[in-house]
C-alpha cells in the first residue's frame, strides 16, 4: 500500500485516535486483496476494518433502532432494519471515536438516507410509477433545508413533511447533526445529499426511457449516488474540521471522489443478487456492463471488481500524495477515508442486508 506504510514517509497518526503505535496503524491500514466471503464476491482490493468492537457497534445500533421507531421510518419492518446493523457500520467505518452519540448522529442521517432509496427509489423500482421520484426528492431535499414559508402555506408544509417519516427523519437527522456539526459541516452535507439525490433521480429518468445507461453515464451516476453523503461526516464525527476551502480544493475534492465511488461499486458487487442479479431490475456495474458489452454475469463481476481495485489504488496514491505536503488535519481526513473504506467492504461482506 503506497499511501500509508512507507518508511521515508510520514506516518499519518490521526486517522484513528485510538492512541495505537504508528507501527501498529502502518500494519493495521495495510490493504488487503480481501478473502471472498461468498461465491459470489470476487477478491476486491480494499483495506481491512481499523477496528471491530462488537459491544460498540451493537449499543449504537439499539439507539438507532429506538430512534428510527420514534421518527416512524421502517414501521413494520424495524426488524430487518435492527438486522442490517447500521450500528456496526458506523463502529467499523469511523474508528477514530468510540463515543455512541457521535456515531449515533451519523447514523441517524445514514438511516434516514437508506429509507430514502428503500421507501422512494425501491417504489420507483418496483411499482411502475418512477416519475413519482422527482418529486419526492424535491421534498426530501427541501426537508433537511427548511426554510419559512409564506404563512399561508408554512402550517401545511411543516405538516406534510413532518407526516412523511422519511422526510421527518431527514429532517430530525440533519438538524440533530447539528450538535456536533459546524455550519460548513452540515452544509456540506446537504449538498452531498443533493448530488445523491440527483443521481437517484437519474436512474428514474432512464427507466422511464427503457433503456439503461451506457458504462460511462452510469459510472458519472454512480459517483454522485454514492456513500459520499456518509463519508463526508468523517470530520464531523472524529470532532474535527476539514476547512470548506480544503474540502473544495479540486485535488482533494478527486480523491474524495474516488473513495466515493469506489465505496458504491463495492455495493454493486456485494448487493447484485440482492437487486435481482443478472436480470435485476435495479441497475448496478455489472447489469449495465452487461447490456454493453454482451458479457457473461461472471465476466462482468470480475471486471466490476477490477474497476472497484482501480479506484482504490488511485485514491491511495492520490492520498499518499496529497499527504506529503504536511497538513495533518487534511492527513487525518484522508486516513478516515481509508478507514471509512474497510469498514463499509467489512460490514457489507458481514450485514443480513446483504448476506441472506
Ligand atoms: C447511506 C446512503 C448514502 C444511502 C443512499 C443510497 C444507497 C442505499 C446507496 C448509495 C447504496 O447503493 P444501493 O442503492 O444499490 O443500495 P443497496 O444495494 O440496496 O443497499
Ligand atoms: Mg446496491
Amino acid at each position: 500500500m503506497a499511501a500509508f506504510d512507507t518508511t521515508d514517509r510520514p506516518v499519518p497518526t490521526g486517522p484513528t485516535g485510538l492512541g495505537t503505535s504508528a507501527a501498529r496503524i502502518t500494519d493495521l491500514l495495510r490493504p488487503r486483496t480481501a478473502a471472498p466471503r461468498g461465491s459470489r464476491v470476487p477478491e476486491l482490493y480494499c483495506p481491512p476494518p481499523l477496528r471491530d468492537d462488537p459491544a460498540l457497534g451493537e449499543e449504537v445500533n439499539r439507539r438507532l433502532v429506538r430512534w428510527a421507531e420514534e421518527v416512524g421510518i421502517y414501521e413494520g419492518q424495524l426488524d430487518k432494519f435492527q438486522q442490517a446493523d447500521y450500528g456496526r457500520l458506523l463502529m467499523l467505518a469511523h474508528p477514530d471515536t468510540d463515543d455512541p452519540d457521535r456515531l449515533l448522529a451519523a447514523g441517524r442521517c445514514m438511516a434516514a438516507e437508506f429509507a430514502v432509496d428503500d421507501y422512494f427509489c425501491e417504489d420507483a423500482a418496483t411499482t411502475g410509477r418512477p416519475q413519482r421520484l422527482g418529486p419526492q426528492l424535491m421534498l426530501a431535499q427541501a426537508a433537511i433545508d427548511p426554510g419559512r414559508m409564506p404563512s399561508g402555506y408554512h402550517e401545511r408544509y411543516e405538516r406534510e413533511i413532518r407526516e412523511q417519516p422519511v422526510w421527518h427523519a431527514l429532517r430530525r437527522s440533519v438538524l440533530e447533526l447539528g450538535r456536533y456539526a459546524t455550519g460548513s459541516q452540515v452544509n456540506r452535507l446537504r449538498q452531498e445529499i443533493a448530488g445523491l439525490f440527483l443521481g437517484m433521480d437519474a436512474e428514474a429518468g432512464w427507466r422511464i426511457e427503457g433503456t439503461p445507461p451506457a458504462v460511462w453515464e452510469y459510472l458519472a451516476n454512480r459517483q454522485m449516488n454514492s456513500f459520499l453523503p456518509c463519508m463526508t461526516l468523517v470530520d464531523t464525527v472524529g470532532g474535527y474540521l476539514l476547512p470548506a476551502d480544503v474540502y473544495g480544493r479540486p485535488d482533494v475534492r478527486r480523491a474524495t471522489l474516488q473513495a466515493a465511488l469506489a465505496s458504491v461499486l463495492l455495493n454493486d458487487i456485494y448487493s447484485m443478487h440482492k437487486e435481482g442479479g443478472a436480470q435485476g431490475v435495479e441497475y448496478n456495474l455489472p447489469t449495465v456492463l452487461m447490456a454493453e458489452d454482451g458479457c457473461s454475469p461472471d465476466e462482468a463481476i470480475q471486471r466490476s471488481a477490477a474497476i472497484h481495485d482501480e479506484l482504490v489504488r488511485s485514491f491511495e496514491a492520490a492520498a499518499a500524495s496529497l499527504t506529503l505536503a504536511g497538513d495533518p488535519v487534511l492527513t487525518r481526513y484522508l486516513g478516515a477515508l481509508w478507514a471509512w473504506l474497510g469498514g463499509n467492504r467489512e460490514w457489507h461482506a458481514t450485514s443480513p442486508r446483504y448476506n441472506q
